[in-house]
């Protein structure tokens, strides 16, 4: 018969064997201290306990021992916790901080509690609320009490509480001790709570708190009601649950013009949600409560607590939070430090030199060229960029654009030099613009760009600083804004820096939590250096060796499985009645969403395919599908491509691809054909290559110097992010069947091949009465489809009921001994 711990190992199934030992070694190691925090605590709440009765007796022979007493055997010590108990108890209480001592036993235990992952702590908050509160309780103490200091064997507030009482009021009278007590508490419940302020406010404004408790007993019955009426389909609405309660109290609210004049709505609307998401959370106990009813056993309250709330690995369980503040995604790591700047290397050479020799003789070559095309100029201004100038020409009166653009191939071959682009007119302006190579080029450095202003305050949601463009302007675009993106170039002329740099950019501005990586590589080579962030930045498949993926089986599969999940994203972002990933999250920060419906906190998922043309001439549609899938519709659920290929020929970069890749960076290629396959224009055959590139983004292609950054910065950076802590493991993609291969429909359920999760997933089931396919997707992380056929077999084995349009399906078996008998069954048929 299996237990509960057998469903709880069976959600960390998809670690593999080596992390569990690896993670089993410290795990074990924390197990025992916090064993060991949590005996000793109770064993000084025995010796402090027992001090209020013995203290007395205790003490003149812990003050005045005989010889070695207290080390006899005989010793008259009375303390329930012997002589090193008393010991304890004399100092820590009486030579300390009198009874709030026992925030000491509090403390204790919860650290205990915490390194055994009973309960998930936050020990810091702990340990400085504990601390503050000690010391403050024991400072009221001793001076409440400093009459009877003499006369008791107990220091209430203890030889410290008693001193420094007694120093501040020397200080500053006792009128000003009380004062600063007072100051002090109030300052941290501010701190620790944000119900200190509306408290404060209705102690000093009476009108306002008779309002308030009227007001809130009108929402606690409005809701009683709503629960009532809604408990049995409330397992499928989470959504509109918080959504509905949260617009009510506004819409019953009739406060009196006084009050909404003196008071801001802000902390009075905060204190209210929170009162009905705590309603909300009794009412879903209560709702699993009555669906057990008929057993009438408390016990199954039991599991149920366990199931929810074990941890399957160090990352902390959003449910366990302090729900009265934001959710924040970064919490699970952090103390993550981004990425710093030093680790990226710096040129002497950063800010532009211009060589007016070279200028000069660019322009006068320029105006004796245009002249023999009978085209008079009126002014020339040249921008020197980093290793373009632009000069841009005004032609005289009279000189028709049309007339230029139609020399324009002319004049380009009569200049002759490698890299030479004209741009007849420049959009928006009545000038043309002839861009000519620099001498001496100068190299873009990553660092400058990542710490130029720009880049530093940008409030892109997936900043990506590409370079500099010939103005010496920092050039960024927006990946969720763009949002999948094409990147072509013959081989060598600086793809792969491109690659690197649009990945660093974003590592220096994203944290672990909020955006994963999916690394496509089939060279093997390019992107081995991002496999020690795997536990911080790459997501992969559950079965996954590496996160960099490199063979193709494993490449279409990890394709079909972002679809999975983009499908998935798609159907919380609709049942969170949210238009895109943003609104979604802010939306989970907020705590409008119930992670026990599974809602989760959505990283940007980046994924990256190099070599994108090997992909499809090996793999073809079944790569290409995917994609294209992915490209249509991943934006709004925050799912960005980035393809990119030394082969720009119209059967890699097909018609659906370029339709679905607005954003194209070109770098230098071989032909005019190839140019325009990649931005449906030429230019990109005339760049001088070293990272020279073209970006388009609409109508007009922008001429960038892509920044350079090199494998040795890369790997800096890859060494400093995966020294810290990281998550257990990548980022877990949902698990991609094959439906094809498989016989799928409820109708077609094979029964002697049941899934291995079977049992437990009907254990789940019948501890949450309640059939819903997501739960045993989310509680064992398998994808929707195994999810979905476990669910057809439960159906099939009479466990659950059938399927009831977006409703959870109705759950047959009563408990356990029920599912034995129909296991058993099952196993004789
Ligand atoms: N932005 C840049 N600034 C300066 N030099 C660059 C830049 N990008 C590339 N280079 C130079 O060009 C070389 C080739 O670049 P890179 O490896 O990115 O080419 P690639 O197009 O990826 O080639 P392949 O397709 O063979 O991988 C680099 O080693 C570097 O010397």
């Amino acid at each position: 018969m299996k237990t509960m711990n057998d469903i709880k190992s069976a959600t960390e199934k998809s670690i593999s064997p080596k992390k569990v030992i690896t993670a089993i070694k410290s795990e074990t190691a924390h197990f025992v201290i916090g064993l060991l925090c949590v005996i000793f605590g109770v064993y000084l709440l025995l010796a402090f306990s027992s001090f209020f009765f013995t203290g007395g007796n205790d003490q003149s022979i812990l003050t005045h021992p005989e010889g070695n007493e207290l080390l006899e055997t005989g010793n008259k010590i009375q303390n329930y916790a012997g002589a090193r108990g008393a010991q304890l108890a004399q100092y820590l209480i009486n030579d300390c901080f009198g009874i709030p001592a026992y925030f000491i036993i509090v403390f204790l235990i919860v650290a205990g509690m915490r390194l055994m992952k009973a309960y998930q702590f936050r020990l810091q908050r702990w340990f400085v609320g504990c601390t503050v509160v000690m010391i403050w309780t024991s400072i009221t103490l001793g001076f409440a009490f400093d009459g009877t200091f003499e006369n008791s064997f107990i220091y209430p507030g203890g030889l410290h509480g008693y001193n420094v009482s007694q120093w501040i009021c020397s200080q500053i009278g006792t009128p000003g001790l009380i004062l600063a007590l007072f100051v002090t508490a109030v300052l941290f419940a501010t701190l620790i709570t944000r119900e200190t302020m509306p408290f404060m406010r209705k102690v000093f404004h009476p009108t306002l708190r008779k309002q308030s408790q009227a007001h809130s007993e009108e929402v606690k019955a409005e809701s009683d009601n709503k629960n009532r009426a809604d408990k049995k389909t409330m397992a499928e609405t989470s959504v509109q649950t918080p959504n509905d309660i949260k617009v009510e109290p506004q819409t019953n609210v009739s406060p009196t013009e006084e009050a909404t004049e003196t008071f801001p709505e802000i902390p009075m609307t905060m204190q209210e949600t929170k009162e009905t998401e705590s309603d909300v959370q009794v009412t879903a106990q209560e709702y699993s409560q009555q669906e057990n009813v008929k057993e009438e056993s408390d016990e199954q309250d039991e599991p149920l607590f366990e199931i929810d709330h074990t941890p399957t690995d160090e990352v902390e369980d959003v449910t366990h939070r302090d729900v009265t503040q934001p959710y924040n995604p970064r919490l699970d790591l952090e103390h993550y430090k981004f990425p710093t700047l030093d680790l990226l290397n710096t040129y002497n050479d950063n800010e532009p030199t211009i060589n007016m020799e070279e200028q000069n003789a660019n322009k006068d070559r320029i105006i004796r060229v245009l002249r023999s095309f009978d085209i008079e100029i009126s002014s020339i201004k040249a921008s020197v960029g980093p290793t373009i100038t632009l000069y841009e020409i005004t032609p005289a009166e009279g000189v028709r654009i049309s007339k230029i653009r139609n020399l324009e191939d002319d004049i380009a071959l009569s200049l002759s030099a490698l890299g030479i682009r004209i741009i007849a007119p420049i959009p928006g302006k009545g000038t043309i613009g002839i861009e000519v190579p620099n001498a001496n080029p100068r190299i873009v450095p990553m660092s400058s760009v990542l710490a130029s202003k720009k880049f530093q305050e940008t409030t892109f949601e997936l900043p990506i600083a590409l370079g500099k463009t010939i103005t010496n302007e920092v050039f960024m675009v927006d990946l969720a804004k763009a949002p999948h993106m094409l990147v072509a170039g013959a081989t060598g002329q600086g793809k792969s820096v491109g690659l690197n740099a649009i990945v660093t950019s974003l590592l220096y501005k994203k944290h672990p939590s909020e955006l994963k990586f999916v690394i496509i590589d089939p060279k093997k080579v390019e992107f081995a250096i991002y496999a020690p962030i795997e536990k911080h930045f790459l997501a992969k498949l559950p079965d996954g060796e590496d996160a960099i993926i490199t063979d193709v089986t494993k490449v279409v599969q990890t394709l079909n499985s972002l679809c999975v999940e983009m499908d998935t994203r798609y159907d919380l972002l609709k049942k969170a009645g949210c238009r895109n990933i943003k609104e979604y999250n802010n939306k989970f920060i907020n705590r409008q969403l119930n992670p026990e419906k599974g809602h989760r906190f959505m990283p940007y998922i980046v994924i990256i395919i190099d070599e994108f043309g090997d992909l499809i001439m090996t793999a073809g549609k079944e790569v290409e599908l995917p994609i294209c899938r992915i490209a249509q519709l991943a934006r709004a659920v925050g799912i960005h491509a980035i393809i990119a290929t030394q082969r720009p020929t119209t059967n890699i970069i097909t018609g659906t691809i370029k339709a679905n890749f607005p954003a194209r960076v070109a770098f230098r290629v071989a032909s005019m054909m190839d140019s325009r396959t990649i931005l449906d224009r030429p230019g990109a055959q005339q760049l001088i290559g070293k990272g020279d590139m073209l970006y388009l983004q609409g109508n007009d292609p922008v001429r960038v110097q892509c920044a350079f950054v090199d494998t040795p910065e890369v790997e800096r950076i890859a060494n400093y992010i995966s020294e810290q802590q990281g998550y257990p493991t990548a980022f877990m993609l949902p698990e991609y069947v094959d439906d094809s291969a498989d016989s799928g429909g409820a109708a077609e359920v094979d029964m002697n091949r049941l899934d291995p999760l079977f049992e437990d997933a009907a254990r789940l089931v019948i501890y949450h009465q309640q059939g819903s396919t997501s739960l045993i997707q989310r509680k064992f992380s398998i994808g929707y489809n195994r999810a979905g056929r476990i669910m057809d077999q439960l159906e099939h084995a009479g466990i659950v009921g059938a399927a009831n349009g977006s409703k959870a399906r109705d759950v047959l078996c009563m408990d356990e001994n029920d599912l034995e008998m129909r296991m058993n069954s099952l196993k004789n048929e």
